[in-house]
């Protein structure tokens, strides 16, 4: 039985120092789920609604605890799922906020997981998961909202594309930061590290992408496959007044368009994640007919893992991959049914942690459960390393 028959939720910390939910769900035959909800710095305007911890964990206990317990079973999600959506009775969570729900959500899923004492991946995925793994996408070097007096671009992503196993993905990807530590110390550059463990140099995009160039060749050459690299533009956090703002100046949209287009041409990059505004799905379309079929145009502030804006991505040939982060949208079902549409389209997945984290590892699981194409979530601080190595756990069967 996964009849759930108690739910206890707290604060406790997030990688900044925030507060965040954390919730514990428990079943009648003992079965245990705890989960974390993560929490955005650069955050896409149509997002679930994230509210202060205590307010999301005391509407929570108001709204939906009493729906779910002793009536609600854990392994049935969709059923968790919807009680949550009637708990909150808004169409952005912003009730019980979408932190408590996809707490919640995720807990759900893992005492449900637990009482049929099957890993989560296969319990979200099936019994034929578990052989193919994502991608990791490892931030290296970055700024933007993730770190102040840095680059203006929010994320260079290390992308070991020929890596063999997804061990050495992430050996890789973890390589190419140790090596551009290097770089740094050889040039004279002091680095801090921004939200997500990256590199945050004071240096300019343009030698930026010399070093990630020259670090990233370098690694490939010693591990013998081939590793790109790409890029989170979060341009959204660049548009004001109708232009994208840079250090050194302002482009319009249609010189973005072309800025965007010469890099994917010049650094062979394999990924460029919201390259322009997430109001402008034309100018998506534009870049994605230009570059489209020679690499990853990414939607996340775009999309916000959500059916209807990825529906209009979709209707209006607006990139050609998505971003899936699922406090974007506060539930594993509705995370689910963008992955759906997005692979009934030919969509790329790539299933993403936030720039808040904890040591939560559902994305890991989540990533092997929908076959995802890629995985971001980092390369080297502990709150990251905690997914990758847990995608080395389930590579070894080892969950
Ligand atoms: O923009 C992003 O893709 C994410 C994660 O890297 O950042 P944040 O969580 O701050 O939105
Ligand atoms: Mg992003």
């Amino acid at each position: 039985m996964t009849r759930i028959s108690s739910i206890s939720l707290r604060r406790v910390l997030d990688s900044r120092g925030n507060a965040t939910v954390e919730a514990d769900v428990l079943t009648d035959s003992g079965g245990f789920g705890r989960a974390a909800a993560p929490s955005g710095a650069s955050t896409g305007e149509y997002e679930a609604i994230e509210l202060p911890a205590k307010e999301a964990i005391a509407n929570a206990r108001e709204h939906a605890v009493p729906r779910l317990v002793d009536s609600v079973y854990a392994g049935d999600q969709r059923a968790v799922d919807n009680t949550l959506r009637a708990a909150d009775g808004t169409d952005n969570f912003s009730e019980i906020g979408a932190n408590s729900a996809v707490a919640i959500s995720m807990a759900a899923a893992k005492a449900g997981a637990d009482t049929l004492g099957a890993p989560l991946y296969q319990h979200l995925g099936g019994a034929f998961r578990g052989d193919n793994f994502p991608i990791p996408l490892g931030n290296v070097v970055g700024g933007g909202e993730h770190a102040k007096d840095a680059t203006d671009i929010q994320e260079f992503l290390s992308a070991p594309v020929g890596a063999p196993s997804v061990e050495e993905a992430v050996f890789a990807n973890a390589a190419v930061h140790a090596r551009i530590g290097d770089i740094f110390d050889e040039r004279g550059i002091g680095a801090g590290k921004g939200d997500e463990g990256a590199w945050a140099p004071p240096i300019s995009d343009e030698e930026a992408f010399e070093i990630v160039d020259e670090a990233v060749s370098e690694v490939a050459d010693e591990v013998g496959f081939e590793i790109k690299f790409g890029l989170d533009m979060a341009a959204a956090e660049m548009y004001e007044g109708g232009a994208y703002q840079y250090s050194d100046g302002e482009k319009s949209t249609d010189e973005q368009i072309e800025y965007v287009a010469d890099l994917v041409e010049e650094y062979d990059l394999a990924y460029v994640e919201d390259p322009l505004d997430e109001n402008d799905y034309e100018a998506f379309a534009e870049l994605t007919d230009q570059v489209g079929d020679q690499t990853l145009i990414c939607g996340d502030d775009l999309f916000v893992t959500n059916v209807s804006r990825l529906q209009d991505g979709i209707d209006a040939g607006a990139a050609n991959s998505i971003l899936i982060k699922p406090n974007q949208i506060g539930s594993l079902s509705d995370t689910f049914d963008a992955i759906e549409l997005a692979v009934k389209h030919g969509y790329k997945t790539i299933i993403s942690h936030r720039s808040g984290e904890t040591e939560d590892t559902t994305i890991a699981h989540l990533a092997v459960a929908t076959d995802a194409d890629y995985i971001k979530t980092g390369t080297v601080a502990g709150e990251r390393t905690a997914k990758l190595n847990e995608l080395i756990r389930i590579a070894d069967d080892a969950v």
